[in-house]
């Protein structure tokens, strides 16, 4: 697999000093860069890869077009039984991976010129600098190195920028590839992450998924459905949301064929046929298993390193994955710094990055105006698992513990109860869940395991 990474450096910037500086190009600063943009203050955002950042190009773009592709698959394979008089000749569905992993890049590269690109937001006033890697000389200036270039590199392709009102790190996260001390041999066999996987041109024969989070789950059912012998090994699948939702999946995915290894991976090996095997722990003992293909989604970890923050004085949370602590304004221990998105890991979601980048830049421009826009805490998020899960605030169990059961109660509705479901043949599995105080009915969470969970969760947002 091959993955090109910095796309040809495209500077579009004028000057090397402006109001407001915006280092990375996802979602949060993008959105920083518009909203400090439509104050009318001068704004350039510093990229060293790719406009879009991680969303448009290995995350949320691809995996959900890829997902798109695969319930599709599975649409065609299930529909004479879900709605009768509709044939297919057998099971022989023809996938070709190739050409769907082309498609994808069609939509990605669409997404990021229209929405993304350095053109796109030149017709909104912003400046950008792709291809630069930034780093911090002090609280107003960062320093601009060609990336690709290595530190011994005598390298006169530096600059300096500066900013007069402040700066927003928006620099988002990695895939986490523990170290051998937590999958002993990992550093030995082959592997794919999210960065990679997305420019496979074939269906892996076997494909071992290692994380029960949304990455894993979403890429071992998508895979699954398009024609890969899938095995997740996992403790648990999505062990964020209700405990009814990891119990539904867990139905969902047995009923795919996903074969199902209930624990750690702690071990990983060769198995001399150009495959893999894995040893994973469960609560009876360590068990093993084998695949072609190793997919690692143990979670993402935040960019904070090598570009000079803690030199400056930018605190990061040594126990939550060296994270950059801020405030409630988005603003970091050093006054003219704010930070925003992945790097803060509050919560690693593209809307939420977005939200957080837009307060950060809002708060800069206007740092005197009342006390400053405050991030919400509760935020809705949705997984595109089939059944989607979405979810929102406090689960059942953390309301019981914040305020104690007899004041908690609970609204369960199955969706075999609710007959839109039942039209669209979606109704085996799926519930929605609302969590509220008994005194006033106020709503402290909700969970909806259902089609288009996602959109529904946000009416409760509204209402909460
Ligand atoms: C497979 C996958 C699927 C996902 N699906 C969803 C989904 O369905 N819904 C959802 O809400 N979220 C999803 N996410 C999460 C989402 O992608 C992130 O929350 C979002 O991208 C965060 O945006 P960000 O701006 O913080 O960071 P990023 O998008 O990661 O952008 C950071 C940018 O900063 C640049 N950068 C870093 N350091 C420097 C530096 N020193 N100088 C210059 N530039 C720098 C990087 O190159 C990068 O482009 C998914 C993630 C993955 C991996
Ligand atoms: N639809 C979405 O919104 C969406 C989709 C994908 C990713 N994301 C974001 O990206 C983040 C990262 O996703 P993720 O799924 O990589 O991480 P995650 O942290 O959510 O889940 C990782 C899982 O891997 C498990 N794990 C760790 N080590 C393991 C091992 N050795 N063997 C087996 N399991 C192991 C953990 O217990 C955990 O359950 C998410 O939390 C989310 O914020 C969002």
């Amino acid at each position: 697999v091959t993955v090109p990474y910095y796309t040809s450096a495209l500077a579009s910037a004028s000057q090397s000093s402006y109001d407001v500086v915006i280092i990375g190009g996802g979602a949060a600063g993008l959105t920083a860069a518009k909203v400090a943009s439509t104050f009318g203050k001068s704004t350039v955002i510093v990229e060293q890869a790719r406009m879009g950042g991680y969303c448009t190009w290995t995350g949320c773009v691809p995996s959900k077009s890829l997902i798109a592709a695969a319930k599709a698959a599975h649409t065609i394979r299930t529909a004479p039984t879900k709605f009768g008089g509709i044939q297919t000749s057998g099971n022989d569905l023809q996938i070709d991976m190739k050409a769907i992993k082309d498609k994808i890049r069609a939509k990605i590269q669409h997404i990021h010129d229209e929405d993304d690109s350095p053109q796109a937001m030149a017709k909104l006033g912003i400046d950008t600098i792709v291809g630069k890697k930034a780093t911090f000389v002090d609280d107003k200036t960062l320093q601009l190195s060609t990336v690709g270039k290595n530190d011994n590199d005598n390298d006169n392709d530096t600059s300096l920028l500066h900013a007069k009102m402040g700066i927003v790190i928006a620099t988002g996260a990695s895939p986490m590839e523990p170290s051998d001390d937590l999958i002993q041999g990992l550093s030995t066999v082959p592997f794919l992450t999210y960065e990679q996987i997305f420019d496979l041109e074939e269906v892996p024969k076997r494909l071992t998924v290692v994380g029960g989070g949304p990455i894993g789950c979403e890429l071992a059912q998508a895979f699954g459905r398009l024609g890969a012998t899938v095995t997740h090994v996992a403790e648990t699948l999505l062990e964020r949301e209700e405990p009814e939702v990891s119990e539904t999946l867990e139905k969902v995915f047995a009923k795919e064929g996903i074969q199902r290894c209930k624990g750690k991976v702690v071990k990983v090996e060769k198995d001399g046929n150009g495959g893999h095997k894995f040893t994973y722990q469960t609560s009876d003992g360590s068990k093993t298993g084998t695949g072609d293909l190793l997919l690692i989604a143990v979670g993402r970890k935040p960019n904070t390193a090598g570009f000079g923050l803690e030199e400056i004085g930018v605190q990061l949370n040594k126990d939550d994955n060296n994270c950059i602590e801020t405030n409630d304004k988005m603003q970091t221990s050093v006054k003219r710094i704010y930070a925003a998105g992945d790097c803060t890991a509050k919560q690693q979601y593209t809307h939420y990055a977005g939200f957080q980048g837009g307060i950060a830049a809002r708060n800069i421009v206007l740092p005197f105006s009342d006390k400053g826009v405050k991030a919400p805490e509760q935020i809705p998020s949705a997984t595109y698992t089939a059944p989607e899960v979405s979810s929102i605030g406090l689960r059942h169990a953390q309301a019981v513990e914040e305020y104690g059961a007899k004041n908690v109660g609970v609204a369960v509705q199955s969706m075999s109860h609710v007959d839109r479901a039942i039209c669209e043949s979606e109704e085996e599995a799926g519930l929605i869940k609302i969590v509220y105080l008994k005194k006033n009915l106020k709503i402290l969470g909700a969970t909806i395991m259902g089609p288009a969970a996602g959109e529904m969760i946000c009416e409760i947002g509204v209402a909460m």
